[in-house]
Order: C-alpha cells, then structure tokens, then sequence
C-alpha cells in the first residue's frame, strides 16, 4: 500500500507574512505522517522560516535547485543548502520551469541524483502539452521524461522518488484531467517502472497527479488505482482550501 502524498506548489506567490499565517493555520490540523505525506514548495527565501514552524507533519520542499554543490552559478540555489536549511523535498523538471528556464530531461536527472547526494527526496514532473495529447503522443513523451529523469539512480532511490504527473494543458487552466485519463496516464507510467527495474519498484513508486486538482475532485482523483497523491497550485496557496485537499479522506 502506497502513502498518499499531498504536496502544494505555492510557485512564486506569498510574502513572509502569508507564509507564516499559512503555516501556523495548516500545522495543527493536518494528520499524521503516519497516513499521508503533506508537502508545502515555498520559494527559497521562504524556507527556512517554514522550516522553523512545520510542526510535526508538516514537510517543506523548495521547487528547483542546481546540480553543483556551488559554483558561479547567479542566482542559483546549492542543494547543500536547501539540505541544511532542513529541506526535505525538491520539485524537479516542473513544466513551467522546463517552459520558460531551459529545464531539460538531463538536468533532471542530473538534479535527481544530486537530490539524493542530500537527502533530498526529488518530485520529478512530466507531463504533455495539449498538441501531444490530441496527436496521441502522450505516452511517448511522459516514458522519455520518466526514464531519461531516472537514469543512473539505484532501484531503491527510485523507490524513493515521487513523480508527478501533470499534463501542461489542466496546469492552471481549471480544465482538470478526467480522473479516469490521469489514471490512465499514470498507470502507463507504471508500466515504465516495472518495464525499466521491475515491479517491485514499480509497485513502491508514489505518482501524484497536478493540473487543476481542487477540493471539490480530490477525493475522485485518489481513488484511482494509480493516483496516490497530488501536486497542487493554485488550491494550495489558502489553508482551507489545502487543508480540505491533505484531510480528503477524513
Ligand atoms: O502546476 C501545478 C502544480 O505544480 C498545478 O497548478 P494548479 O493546481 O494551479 O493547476
């Protein structure tokens, strides 16, 4: 049996005030880590004071990072310091990153490995754009994503890696997947693993599903065979609405 895994990407909204009033409102009130994961991606700078007031089970993830441990790099962020900050997540290969800063499959992977280098748990994102979906490409494009991202890992690091699947076209558009689709997609992408390392691993991967994943299609979402999480935008920016989406099976 899989863990469920909820996770917000807040992407680059919230000052320090709001994240602070999101934190404290959300800590109490989520369930043990026991029964599900619950992940909030903050933008760097929000981190550490997240960090600070996670409460029990509450995880902070950051939502990209370089593959170099430091360099002359401008304006990146060094996994070792998203680990001491107390990190435990990083969103990697998000399409808005692969979209509009040059995120390709091989810095994925090369980020997927360094992930683990820091006991960083990678979200690794695919997905389709809507001309791939309407020219039947989708399992084309989302087995490319998957295996070049995995590449070089060990079977039990990929046991570890959360991949989410969010087709380009539902991201923020409120057009969700039927959850019958993303089902349908996400168990493709398990026949990758289980084509790729075999159905132990296959079986123990976590696959959310991003793109317009609100309250109100949370519980339908996760009661697809394949769907055990969500990564979550827009509905994870308010602590009612994120807190209706990690409690939907309460
Ligand atoms: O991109 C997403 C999460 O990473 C999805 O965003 P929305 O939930 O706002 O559609």
């Amino acid at each position: 049996m899989r863990k469920p895994i909820i996770a917000g990407n807040w992407k680059m909204h919230k000052t320090r005030d709001e994240a602070l009033q999101f934190i404290y409102a959300v800590n109490q009130n989520v369930q043990s880590d026991e029964v599900i994961d619950t992940v909030v991606c903050a933008p760097d700078v929000l981190l550490r004071c997240l960090v600070k007031r996670q409460g029990d089970y509450v995880r902070i993830g950051a939502q990209n990072m370089h593959f170099e441990e430091q360099g002359a790099f401008t304006g990146e962020t060094s996994p070792i310091v998203l680990q001491d900050t107390g990190v435990k997540y990083v969103i990697l290969g998000h399409s808005e990153r692969r979209a509009m800063f040059n995120e390709t499959d091989e810095t994925v992977n090369k980020k997927a490995l360094k992930a683990f280098e820091h006991e960083l748990t990678p979200i690794v994102c695919v997905g389709e754009a809507l001309e791939q979906r309407e020219n039947g490409t989708t399992n084309e494009v989302v087995d490319a994503q998957v295996t070049k991202a995995l590449n070089g890992l060990t079977n039990e690091q990929i046991k570890e890696v959360v991949i989410a699947y969010e087709p380009i076209w539902a991201i923020g558009t409120g057009k969700t997947a039927t959850p019958e689709m993303a089902n349908e997609t996400c168990g493709y992408i398990r026949t990758v693993l289980e084509r790729e390392y075999g159905k132990d691993v296959a079986d123990a991967v976590r696959i959310q599903y991003g793109g317009s994943v609100k309250p109100h299609n949370i519980k339908e979402l996760m009661s697809q065979e394949h769907i055990d999480g969500a990564l979550v935008g827009g509905a994870s920016l308010e602590p009612e609405s994120f807190l209706a989406l990690v409690n939907y099976n309460e």
